[in-house]
């Protein structure tokens, strides 16, 4: 079967193999990820961000680590569950930041190759009585629950009337395409169902990657970090004003080190395959790197970018991705620094987290790191300045 049918989502715009059909379904998406809509989100987008910055600041000085790659997965999930169904599960708030959405992600797509040369077998797992599935293969529960929490939502919103649901500052994908003029086998509710759970999967985990990746690197590699942190003071002086992401994406030493972290955390090879073009020496010389400055040395390198592929088959939600990378990237690191870098909030420092932590060393749809991994995890430190 297609790689793309593999999901068991054929129903949504992602899992559509016939050209004519994803177009129909891509093109009721695309509105909703134009750079100007997202642009509309930022309030959302740094509503959480403030959030992040408090959660570190409740690990400071503990000598328990904060897992940073389980934070940036409930964080790209409140935000990206917000957009489409106007509320979210605050796993931000949450004591563990509810690592079971990363650990929900990584149970779907680790079914992936299978799924896709036999999915008979994915097929007769899915329909086992949810009570049979956890207590046989509990990773497949977790899926079905993240599927059913997608069809309560979409229940929520098909049975309220419209003043009922648009009480969100921001517009919400699945009341408008509900509402609005897609053909009525389009707006089905199973179908819709299954557009949800490939929109909130595809915003949780990639985003969330990216940004674990970088401050790995960052840290691992103080002269960047340093390098980084001078562009930020100089650029927002005052750490008490949001600085848009307007401003944000202008900044060059921030946005070579984004690139260079999509890069190093890939996308979904579906269309192409992004392991080997980020990985061809004679385009990015020194490929398992991460070097910010090849960016600022090669602006065309841009075209070589795959992370997102290519074409019409490429990410919908680029836009909001850049959005949460810079805003939350930006904010963090203004704030906190690490060796050689204090930041006025304090500092963070690796713990027990080395290369083999974001090195890829299986493709499942989206990257897999070592199996004995516990994340990307940092201590906080108080501020020494
Ligand atoms: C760093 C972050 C991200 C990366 C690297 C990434 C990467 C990708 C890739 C490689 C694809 C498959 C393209 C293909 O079939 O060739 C894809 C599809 C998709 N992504 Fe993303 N993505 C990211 C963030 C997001 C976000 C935040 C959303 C928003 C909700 C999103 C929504 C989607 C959707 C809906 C599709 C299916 C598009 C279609 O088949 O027409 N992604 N993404």
């Amino acid at each position: 079967m297609p790689h793309i049918e593999a999901m068991g989502l054929q129903e949504s715009a992602f899992g559509t193999a016939d050209h004519d059909l994803h177009r129909i379904r891509r093109a009721a998406l695309n509105p909703f990820f134009s750079k100007n809509t997202v642009r509309k989100l930022e309030p959302l987008i740094q509503e959480r961000v403030t959030k992040i910055l408090s959660r570190c600041n409740d690990f400071k000085d503990l000598d328990r680590p904060l897992i940073l790659s389980d934070m940036f997965s409930a964080f790209s999930n409140d935000v990206v569950t917000e957009y489409c169904f106007g509320f979210h599960y605050h796993r931000l708030e949450k004591q563990d930041f509810d690592a079971v959405v990363k650990q929900t992600i990584h149970a779907q797509a680790s079914m992936n190759h299978l799924n896709r040369h036999l999915p008979i077998i994915f097929q007769s797992i899915m329909l086992l009585p949810s009570w049979v599935l956890r207590m046989a293969i509990p990773s497949m529960a977790l899926v079905e629950n993240f599927g059913s929490d997608c069809a309560k939502a979409i229940n929520a919103i098909k049975a309220s009337s419209s003043s009922e649901v648009s009480k969100a500052s921001h517009a919400t994908i699945f009341t408008e395409l509900l509402e609005g003029d897609l053909p009525a086998n389009e707006k089905s509710v199973p179908r819709l169902i299954q557009e949800a759970h490939i929109v909130t999967a595809a915003g949780t985990e990639t985003t969330a990657w990216c940004l674990s990746v970088i401050i790995f690197h960052l840290l691992d590699k103080p002269y960047l970090l340093q390098k980084l942190r001078r562009e930020l003071e100089e650029a927002i002086p005052d750490i008490s004003v949001e600085a848009p992401w307007l401003t944000l994406e202008k900044l060059p030493y921030l946005s070579a080190c984004i690139q260079e972290g999509l890069r190093l955390s890939y996308g979904t090879p579906t269309s192409m395959d992004t392991h080997s073009v980020h990985h061809n020496e004679s385009i990015y010389p020194s490929s398992y790197e991460f070097k910010p400055e090849r960016w600022l040395d090669n602006p065309r390198l841009d075209k070589y970018l795959v992370s997102f592929t290519k074409g019409t088959r490429q990410c919908a939600g680029i836009n909001l991705a850049y959005a949460e990378i810079y805003i939350a990237l930006a904010n963090i690191m203004r704030r906190y620094g690490g060796p050689g870098s204090p930041g006025p909030d304090g500092n963070f420092e690796l713990y027990e987290t080395d290369e083999g932590d974001v090195k890829m060393v299986a493709d499942y749809f989206i990257p897999f790191v070592k199996a004995d991994t516990k994340g990307v995890r940092v201590l906080v430190k108080k501020s020494v300045v």
